[in-house]
């Protein structure tokens, strides 16, 4: 236990509310750790701190900087505690969220989109936030039809000018999932076994959206000061490619995003059992072929794209990517990553890629060519010979720097108009790219990587892996692009969590260490000295 006994004090005393007292003559980064130091200690009053009553002395800054830790891990138990103790609680708020279908690819479920938009609407609003559900407009599908878009949920806890501002990005909108697609609980009704949550959208990413909310909740519950100003910008079309946040991110620019200083986003998850922190994503452009007529030649166009060996066959692409430097090669080795159990984790006895550095950077930093289906084409049981009068093939093709869509549009729909015209088809063919989201890439040098680095030792007490991630989070470019600010991925999913497969689930686990992790991240970016931001 500690007593106040040393005397700090700012020349600015106007802001420094708290009982103590010094006059510090050092720099600006000094004068702002030592305010820092006071609005830390506003509410804890068994401080011990010396310092000289002159001058800020080397020994007397490490002092401040050990009770503001101290000060923190005193903060975090209480905190952890809470959540602990409330973990019956977040899961059953997991299991009304699950319990909505909220697909976002399936305009029949969209009236069911609308309403898990306004439950987060309503949670963050009981949270005594300031809400606002922005219409972002309206869709237009294939057919012409106009389809209005589930509205992003903004919203902002504390202002203070002093304080770092952190924004948290989420979405709540979810894969199609079917009983009948081999899932072995209802998708849409949460099921606990063995230590998991099961359930569509569990871990993609309705648990980490409410892991955020629980850890600024636990602040307020406990009358303890959020050590940040908090916003969050819940988004529900992120599974069909972000539609419509770009614009809204543009048109807010100046206004709800002006005085964001970080984005934080947990979309994605560990790579191993080892907890991880996520700088890269890839980028993905997303292809429809059309061919009309009565003669079908889709999967011929299909098989043109790649090798059977993995090489991009279309003219332009490969030549793009950056080359895998050394200091990446490096990074890859350090990481935990077994290709053993990652091969029985997916079920396959070979892989393309067979050793650590080459299966990771095609995962996370190669382009990859995704088949995803046919439209049109017969698909049911039985021997009819039905010829259709138009199929669609979908495809997709992952981003990596220094990749460019519209330079892939071009090249993609050349290479197919090129291929086509040598069958000399009577058909038609018309390709369209219908996402075109480019890869994000971070600076691991940013000190918010050292917080995050920090809050997991803190929660997991490893240290986590850097990794990539192969899937794509359309909107994080724009956000590093639009707002100039710095980006960090902290996942909690675990690495067998199922994502667009069957049996998604999150385990309780990293559900609720999860929620502590943002709390310790909290603590930890308000360390950060804001002249760095
Ligand atoms: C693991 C992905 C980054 C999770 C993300 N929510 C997602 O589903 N993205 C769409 C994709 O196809 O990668």
């Amino acid at each position: 236990m500690f007593t106040p006994t040393g005397h700090v004090w700012t020349e600015d005393a106007h802001r420094n509310p708290v009982p103590l007292k010094h006059s510090y003559k050092h720099g600006a980064r000094d004068l702002e750790k030592a305010y820092k130091f006071s609005t830390v200690c506003r509410d804890v009053d068994n401080i011990t701190i010396g310092c000289s009553k002159d001058k800020m002395n080397i020994g007397a800054f490490h002092s401040i900087l050990l009770v503001i830790s101290t000060v923190h891990a005193f903060q975090y138990n209480q905190l952890a505690q809470y959540i602990d103790e409330h973990q019956e609680e977040y899961v059953e708020a997991l299991r009304d969220w699950v319990a909505v279908e909220s697909d976002s690819s399936n305009v029949l479920r969209r009236p069911e989109l609308h309403r898990m938009m306004e439950m987060v609407a309503q949670k963050l609003q009981q949270m005594g936030g300031t809400v606002e559900s922005v219409d972002i407009g309206e869709q237009e599908l294939p057919d012409k039809q106009r389809l209005a878009l589930p509205k992003v949920v903004t919203a902002q806890f504390g202002s203070d000018p002093n304080k770092h501002t952190l924004c948290v990005y989420g979405h709540v909108d979810v894969q199609p999932a079917k009983l009948e697609d081999g899932w072995a609980t209802d998708p849409f009704n949460l099921t606990e076994m063995s230590g998991n949550l099961y359930g569509r959208g569990a871990s993609d990413n309705k648990a980490p959206v409410l892991a955020w909310m629980h850890a600024v909740e636990a602040y307020q519950k406990l009358s303890l000061e959020l050590p940040v100003n908090v916003k969050f910008v819940i988004e529900g079309m992120e599974e069909t490619g972000s539609n419509g946040l770009e614009a809204m991110i543009l048109a807010q620019k100046d206004t709800f995003f002006s005085d964001v200083d970080y984005i934080v986003v947990s979309d994605c998850g560990w790579l191993s059992r080892r907890p991880a922190i996520t700088y890269g994503t890839r980028g993905n452009c997303y292809f429809l072929a059309e061919v009309r007529g009565p003669k079908d030649i889709t999967p011929y166009l299909w098989d043109t794209l790649i090798s059977p060996s993995g090489k991009i066959l279309v003219p332009g692409i490969r030549e793009a990517v950056a080359p895998l430097s050394d200091d990446e090669w490096r990074m890859y080795q350090d990481i935990e990553f077994d290709v053993d159990d990652y091969k029985s984790k997916i079920g396959v006895s070979k892989l393309m890629y067979n050793s650590k550095v080459d299966l990771l950077a095609h995962k996370w930093r190669y382009p990859t060519v995704s088949i995803h289906g046919i439209e049109g084409a017969f698909s049911d049981p039985g021997t009819k010979t039905v010829i259709p009068s138009k199929v669609c093939a979908k495809f997709s093709i992952r981003q990596v720097p220094n990749m460019d869509p519209a330079v892939v549009e071009k090249k993609v729909s050349e290479h197919l108009h090129s291929v086509f015209s040598k069958r000399h088809s009577p058909n038609t063919l018309t390709v369209s790219m219908v996402i075109g989201a480019k890869p994000w890439l971070a600076d691991i040098q940013h000190p918010l990587y050292e917080a995050g680095k920090a809050a997991v030792k803190r929660v997991f007490s490893v240290d986590p892996d850097l990794i990539r991630e192969g899937g794509t989070i359309p909107i994080s470019r724009t956000f590093q692009d639009v707002t100039g600010k710095s980006i960090i991925m902290m996942p909690i999913g675990g690495f067998d969590d199922g994502l667009h497969s069957q049996n998604e689930k999150i385990s309780r686990y990293n559900y609720i260490e999860g929620t502590k992790l943002f709390i310790a991240f909290l603590n930890e970016l308000s360390q950060i000295e804001r002249a760095v931001v």
